[in-house]
């Protein structure tokens, strides 16, 4: 197998919440991203993706952990080292149009990455957006015209065409298709898989949409709580999971989309067995770690009920 391009060790991170409170939003996270392959991420809203992106992207420093690239320690890399580091991981987010300056037309926004980091010419810069535009299938006409008077989709493909303008070796799509629809997703998803089997890119990739994610990923990880509780192949099916959230996701036996009841499980895995939960106390389990919990935080889940079990394990104070 290649060498391991991006590398995170017990990525942690912990926002302090105006209640003084700390959410702990990616605790202790492990993950190894290789050349050409392609990770997907799922997990429900608000259990730590785009910390984790942000953590990678070094838009945000970890609290704990170690960030590796090419087997290189860059976690603690500041100033010139850490804006030459950047080029090599480029993000792609949902909302491309944000990203934007609304004043740039198209062959200005595309190359703004490259005029931060050459001495381009406008010339050059004009020939090198043309050549970004090709690359993602866009209209040479489109050069001279504003952003915001292009579609979704084609906005999306400009966020990709600026994404890679400085050829980077890996690429952060933060739900970067999920407001398009289906036919535009499936068409972005092709022109990623064929610029991926091209540049060797490697690509994770952030979606709620599990059945895309399955389609594009080699490997899936699922998230819940700010943990990863499964890492697998996205050849396997559900029974392969052992987390009972990453199997009740990979079941599709409820949507993120809609508005079920939402599953909450101990991080353990453990599935609470009802002959072992005391009065009032809807998840109390056999396991240790979680007895513990219930036990220390008793009177505030007897009176709030799930959704205080699982603040319990994100808060602190
Ligand atoms: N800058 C911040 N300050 C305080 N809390 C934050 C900050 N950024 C994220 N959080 C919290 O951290 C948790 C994880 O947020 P994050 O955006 O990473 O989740 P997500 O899985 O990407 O969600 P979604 O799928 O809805 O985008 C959330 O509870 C969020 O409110």
């Amino acid at each position: 197998m290649s060498e391991c391009i991006l590398e995170g060790r017990g990525l942690t991170r912990r926002y302090r919440r105006p209640d003084g409170r700390i959410l702990t939003a990616c605790q202790q996270i492990d993950l190894r991203l290789y050349p050409g392959e392609t990770l997907g991420i799922v997990g429900e809203s608000g259990c730590g993706k785009s910390t984790l992106l942000r953590m990678l992207s070094q838009l945000e420093r970890p609290d704990e952990g170690q960030l590796l690239f090419r087997g290189e320690d860059v976690t603690g890399w500041k100033g010139e080292n850490l804006r030459r580091h950047r080029r090599h991981i480029q993000m792609v987010f949902q909302d491309p149009a944000a990203a934007f300056f609304p004043r740039m037309r198209v062959w200005d926004a595309v190359t703004e990455p490259l005029r931060n980091y050459s001495s381009c010419s406008r010339g050059e810069l004009r020939e090198k957006a043309k050549q970004l535009l090709e690359m993602v299938e866009l209209p040479q006409e489109f050069l001279d015209r504003y952003p915001h008077s292009m579609s979704g989709g084609q906005r999306q493909r400009l966020g990709i065409a600026r994404a890679l303008a400085l050829e980077p070796e890996v690429l952060l799509c933060d739900e970067a298709t999920s407001a398009l629809d289906v036919s535009t997703q499936d068409q972005l998803v092709e022109l990623l898989v064929e610029l991926q089997r091209q540049r060797e890119l490697a690509i994770l990739f952030v979606c709620h949409d599990l059945a895309l994610v399955q389609s594009l990923s080699h490997r899936i990880m699922v998230m819940y709580l700010g943990v990863v509780v499964e890492s697998l192949p996205s050849s396997c099916l559900a029974k392969d999971a052992l987390h009972p959230y990453a199997k009740a996701l990979l079941e599709s036996v409820f949507s993120l989309h809609d508005n079920h009841e939402r599953l909450i499980v101990p991080l353990c895995g453990e599935v609470p067995s009802p002959i072992d939960r005391p009065a009032g106390c809807p998840f109390h389990t056999r396991c240790s770690h979680c007895t513990e919990l219930c036990r220390t935080r008793m009177p505030q889940m007897t009176a709030v009920g799930p959704e205080h079990w699982v603040a319990c394990h994100r808060y602190s104070d």
